[in-house]
């Protein structure tokens, strides 16, 4: 039988062995708090079959306790030491060393204890048996998975917060965006709410997150959710969440946003598309700082921040009666108007260089510079859809341009504007003019009373020019 179980433990260690050296480059601790010395040894024994698991025993719970300023990564602990018992030790040790997990061993199966201990946080309850080596190797193997995941989550967390150590990745150096950045360190250093304006691809989320990881708030989640993307009678189960049965179609409970957000932050993008009736629902949770699930009525405080960003004038949304006052000053907290990037023409360039040098990194080849021409062709344009739209032209100029060199035929405008080209060749006045009115005639149907109205000059003065130049 022994020997049967030890082949059985050799199997599954051989299996999984390479799978943990994978996974943990540091030893893994388990204290085995027995004071049956024998069956303590046998555990000892099975366990150490894995060299990267540092084992230790104890014979009783005052000298465990002792020990637990090592953080063990695991603690096996039988229900009835003669000092103590498995209850009142779970508890000092979750609070003494929260991370580690505890598998609790009872010589007899009580399913009340069982369920009273794994709710007080034992990761396992097993019963002392033939088995329970073979089934504590499993569950040993589990947790150490589980610290691997937490551990490669915790990388890929501080990766994600050097992304966002904003003085690196927001680029541009306008006094707009200096501007911005002053107010960032604000954000930062308090937790009130942020509201951020600015057009589309100007760069909210990533000031929202920037925010976020730069703060104290940067281990909790930050969580995003687009207000005009989710449809208006979903929206309230998104935010607050709903118990099950809530509605047709609500089969589980779900936590919502603010839930998930948790210490953390939410970021409401596009909060202006949002319905009155859930304005209205929105600013109750926001007074009185808790949110009830759709269904429920456990009440759930909200710890989170909260960062709303709005490609709208929010003030103008409450004169037209769009947007309720008091959630708009609710919300207001510190503003940050992101100006769109035809106004900040400095930043352009640094824009430029920026996301050709990220393209050449991620593809390994060389940066490639911008002719003079092409510089004057990205000045002169618009960029209606901001700094994305430029990443976007720029990636494809780099794609299309056959040497070292970016030429202005590299550079697509995915919205022809004709007036981007205005500059880049000798005119006279009287071609620019005309360049001017024609531009105005199409964008108007050729409405020749709307493009006067919008250029400011009588309509005569438009059909005088299409008469002379001989316009169609
Ligand atoms: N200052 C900046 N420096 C570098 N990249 C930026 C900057 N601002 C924005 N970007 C990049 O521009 C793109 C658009 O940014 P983002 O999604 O934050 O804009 P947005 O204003 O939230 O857009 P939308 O209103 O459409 O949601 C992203 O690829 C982002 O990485």
């Amino acid at each position: 039988m022994e020997i049967s179980h030890n082949e059985t433990f050799i199997e599954i260690y051989r299996l999984c062995y390479c799978k943990l050296k994978l996974l943990r480059l540091e030893g893994f601790k388990i204290f085995i708090a027995e004071d049956d010395v024998w069956y303590s040894e046998i555990l000892r024994y099975h366990l150490e079959l894995n060299p990267d698991f540092e084992v230790r025993t104890f014979d009783s719970g005052k000298k465990l306790k002792a020990a637990l300023h090592l953080k063990p990564n695991v603690v096996t602990l039988d229900y009835s030491l003669p000092d103590t018992n498995g209850k009142e030790l779970l508890a000092y040790i979750k609070s003494e060393s929260p991370d580690t997990q505890v598998v609790i061993i009872s010589g007899q199966e009580d399913i009340s204890t069982a369920v009273d201990l794994l709710k007080e946080g034992a990761y396992d309850y097993l019963v002392k048996d033939d088995d329970t080596k073979d089934r504590i190797w499993k569950t040993i193997l589990h947790i150490n998975e589980n610290v691997s995941l937490k551990d490669e989550i915790n990388i890929l967390k501080s990766e994600v917060e050097k992304k966002y150590d904003f003085s690196k990745t927001i680029k541009g150096n306008s006094p707009a965006i200096r501007k911005v950045f002053r107010l960032i360190e604000k954000a930062i250093s308090n937790n009130i709410t942020v509201s951020i304006t600015g057009e589309t691809g100007t760069g909210k989320e990533v000031i929202a997150k920037a925010i976020h990881y730069n703060s104290e708030r940067k281990k909790e989640p930050f969580i995003a959710i687009n207000v005009a993307a989710v449809p208006s009678e979903l929206i309230e189960s998104e935010l607050f969440g709903h118990e099950r049965g809530a509605f047709t179609g609500a089969q589980t409970r779900r936590k919502g946003k603010f839930e998930e957000a948790g210490k953390g932050t939410i970021f409401l993008d596009e909060i202006g598309e949002m319905d009155a009736n859930m304005q209205s629902k929105l600013l109750r949770v926001l007074q009185e700082r808790e949110v009830v699930r759709i269904g429920g009525n456990e009440v759930v405080k909200l710890k989170c921040r909260v960062v709303v960003a709005t490609h709208r004038d929010l003030l103008q949304e409450v004169k037209k009666g769009n947007f309720r006052q008091d959630l708009y000053y609710r919300l207001l907290g510190l503003p940050i108007d992101l100006p769109p990037l035809r106004a900040r023409k400095e930043d352009v360039l640094i824009l430029t260089k920026h996301f050709i040098d990220e393209y050449a990194k991620e593809n390994g080849v060389n940066p490639k510079k911008l002719s003079e021409q092409a510089n004057k062709k990205l000045l002169a344009y618009s960029f209606p859809g901001n700094i994305r739209e430029l990443k976007a032209v720029i990636e494809l100029a780099t794609v299309l341009a056959d040497g070292d060199e970016i030429e202005p035929n590299n550079i697509n405008f995915p919205s022809t504007d004709p007036l981007s080209d205005l500059t880049l060749e000798v005119k006279s006045l009287k071609e620019y003019t005309n360049i001017i009115i024609k531009h105005f005639l199409d964008k108007h149907n050729n409405n020749v009373i709307e493009a006067a109205k919008e250029l400011q000059i009588g309509k005569s003065t438009i059909y005088r020019m299409l008469k002379e130049e001989h316009i169609n």
